[in-house]
């Protein structure tokens, strides 16, 4: 039988948002369930609830009787590959083809031989009529394929429980119908407990054996289909017929911000097989759909048992309660920065720990910091001649103005070597390398893709933030010493040649007064601004709100803390040197 997921006194805030609160109910191991609701209830913030992807403020979520909003990661990532997910886009990875996203599971967690792997893949993509498209890539098919595609993969691995985002979106009426069919089908054959949230109401009305539906920020019903389909709710009679008259609006925020509680009166309709609201009518309760092939659903047997025994009872909220407004207060700005700032450490410690984890991501690590080096060094080098240009100019002119012009090259290439260039170098790495980081991180982090991963019971701290955080340490590196070079070389140009400074002063009072110390102090700063620079477009990827504008504004916050950053640690950083280090020749 499929796992159990017993959800307790759940609540889910976004900002100044509430978006439910106090859900409670079970899923009926081996079961469908469909949990309904006009858009923007939180269907979708709901069902990642459930697997750990969005934590709650507060309630709990048993899965087999662990409390996933509590469990520590890496519990979690172990419960996880009792699931199987298809996001409402599919979340399929970009860079695979279909053949490798749906194979994806099976060469993470299991030690099947290729042959056995395409026998498997095969037999999915064959189930959801995918053969001949697998070696396209997600973005080489249409949107239901993509939405196939993600069955098939969140099949792949047998999970016991299966959560389904809108699986007809982006489908026709048709393949929503092969769809139900073969859900059904696969609920016979392998008993796995299954969510499914959706819209539809056809599906909603012949797929499940139980029904849920969201409104108003609270679960207003939850039962078994036989009772909920034959309620005279107001709310679910309107949602159910599709009846624009009701207590339903058109937008879910002004249905939130009404006070009044929604009416029982004058809506009795109850145990006729027709529903009429308003001008249409609707059949009570059709018949569920059962397996094509024959196979019989232990689960709609247990599911009969158990209403036939008054064992299933159907859950109504009070409508009284569902009017009190229940706003869970927000922290103050102090508590959010804070706990923002945390979560950033946090992401700095994981990621460090993470690099020490099995398996090493190789390919991505070279391919990440070719890609920061080759968006990075050009820029880093035509800002660094300017720069070591500028510094030895107005180095050169001040010390001259104190009668102190043999000490220019010194100067000069301190300042290019211990400050300017790492900081430089950085800025560079942070605006076009980490940028691009965060934007491409930020794009999977809307599209699902990274909460697919974590499905897959795979840590996107290693798999992901590792190779990206060790490519900008180690392009920092480099590109420092480069940058290093090329500004002290643009210095002595412009001190010798312009400035009428020689060769050997310039040469010989940097001998005099620098140290090996001071070479190693800019090649230290750039590997921790490289870290830095790497840890927070990760960071902002990986927390980017919905849609492009919150991608927009990710990439725009990540360069933006990364150099206020920069600067900060770059002033520690040179006061603990000074302090600790005794100058040569002082
Ligand atoms: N990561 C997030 N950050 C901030 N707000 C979010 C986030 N995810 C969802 N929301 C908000 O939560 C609310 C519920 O979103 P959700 O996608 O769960 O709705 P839904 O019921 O699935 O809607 P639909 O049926 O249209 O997909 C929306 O107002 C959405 O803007």
């Amino acid at each position: 039988m499929g796992g159990s997921v017993e959800v307790i006194g759940l609540s889910k805030t976004y900002g100044r948002q509430n978006i439910w609160h106090d859900v409670t109910l079970t899923l009926p191991p081996g079961e469908i369930t469909a949990m309904m609701g006009p858009s923007g209830t939180g269907k979708s913030v709901f069902l990642k609830s459930l697997i750990g992807l969005t934590k709650p403020e507060q309630g709990q979520v048993f899965i087999d009787g662990v409390d996933m909003v509590s469990a520590r990661e890496s519990r979690r990532l172990e419960l996880r590959k009792k699931f199987g997910v298809l996001f409402q886009d599919g979340a399929l990875f970009g860079s695979m083809s279909v053949y490798d996203n749906v194979a994806f599971p099976l060469r993470e967690h299991t030690k099947f031989k290729e042959t056995k792997v395409r026998d498997v893949v095969m037999e999915k993509l064959g189930m959801v009529g995918l053969v001949g498209q697998e070696h396209k890539l997600p973005g080489e098919i249409s949107g239901g394929m993509k939405k196939r595609a993600g069955l098939a993969r969140s099949l792949v691995m047998d999970p016991e429980i299966i959560l389904i985002d809108e699986p007809d979106s982006g489908l026709d009426p048709v393949r929503t119908s092969n769809l139900a069919e073969l859900l059904i089908e696969v609920n016979a054959a392998t008993d796995a407990t299954m969510l499914v949230v959706t819209h539809n109401i056809e599906l909603a009305r012949t797929l499940p054996d139980n029904l849920g539906m969201l409104y108003r920020r609270e679960l207003v019903m939850f039962g078994p289909r036989e009772e909920f389909l034959m309620t005279d709710h107001p709310v679910v009679s309107q949602f159910m017929s599709g009846d624009p008259d009701g207590p339903i609006g058109m937008s879910e925020e002004a249905d939130h911000k009404r006070s009044d509680p929604v009416s029982y009166e004058g809506v009795g309709y109850p145990g006729s097989t027709m529903v009429h609201t308003g001008a249409r009518a609707i059949e009570v309760l059709p018949r569920q759909l059962a397996p094509r092939s024959g196979a019989v659903r232990a689960s709609a047997e247990r599911h009969r048992d158990r209403v036939s025994a008054g064992a299933a009872t159907l859950y109504v909220a009070d409508d009284e309660e569902s009017d009190r407004a229940r706003a869970i207060p927000k922290p103050s700005l102090p508590i959010r920065a804070l706990d923002g700032t945390g979560s950033l450490f946090a992401l700095a410690l994981d990621t460090v720990r993470a690099t020490f984890r099995r398996p090493f991501s190789w390919t991505e690590t070279l391919q990440q910091f070719w890609f920061v080096v080759s968006v990075s060094w050009v820029p880093a080098m035509l800002i660094s001649i300017p720069l070591g240009a500028v510094i030895a100019l107005q180095l050169g002119t001040l010390t001259k103005q104190i009668g102190a012009q043999s000490f220019t090259g010194a100067a000069s290439v301190l300042a290019v070597v211990q400050q300017a260039s790492p900081i430089v170098t950085t800025l560079v790495i942070a605006g076009a390398g980490g940028a691009a980081i965060c934007a491409e991180i930020g794009a999977r982090t809307i599209r699902d893709e990274i909460d697919a991963m974590r499905v897959m019971g795979l840590d996107p701290v290693q798999r992901l933030v590792v190779p990206r955080v060790i490519a900008c340490v180690v392009a920092a590196v480099l590109l420092n010493g480069l940058v290093s070079v090329v500004g002290v070389l643009g210095g002595y140009f412009f001190n010798v040649v312009l400035q009428g400074g020689t060769p050997g002063a310039y040469l010989s009072s940097f001998t005099a007064l620098a140290q090996i110390s001071d070479l190693w102090v800019g090649e230290i700063k750039a590997v921790i601004f490289g870290f830095l620079a790497g840890v927070i477009a990760c960071y902002r990827g990986l927390n980017t709100a919905p849609g492009p504008k919150g991608v927009g504004d990710s990439v725009n916050q990540s360069v933006v803390i990364t150099f206020l950053m920069l600067f900060f640690v770059n002033f520690v950083l040179t006061a603990l040197y000074l302090t600790l280090v005794p100058m040569k020749g002082a």
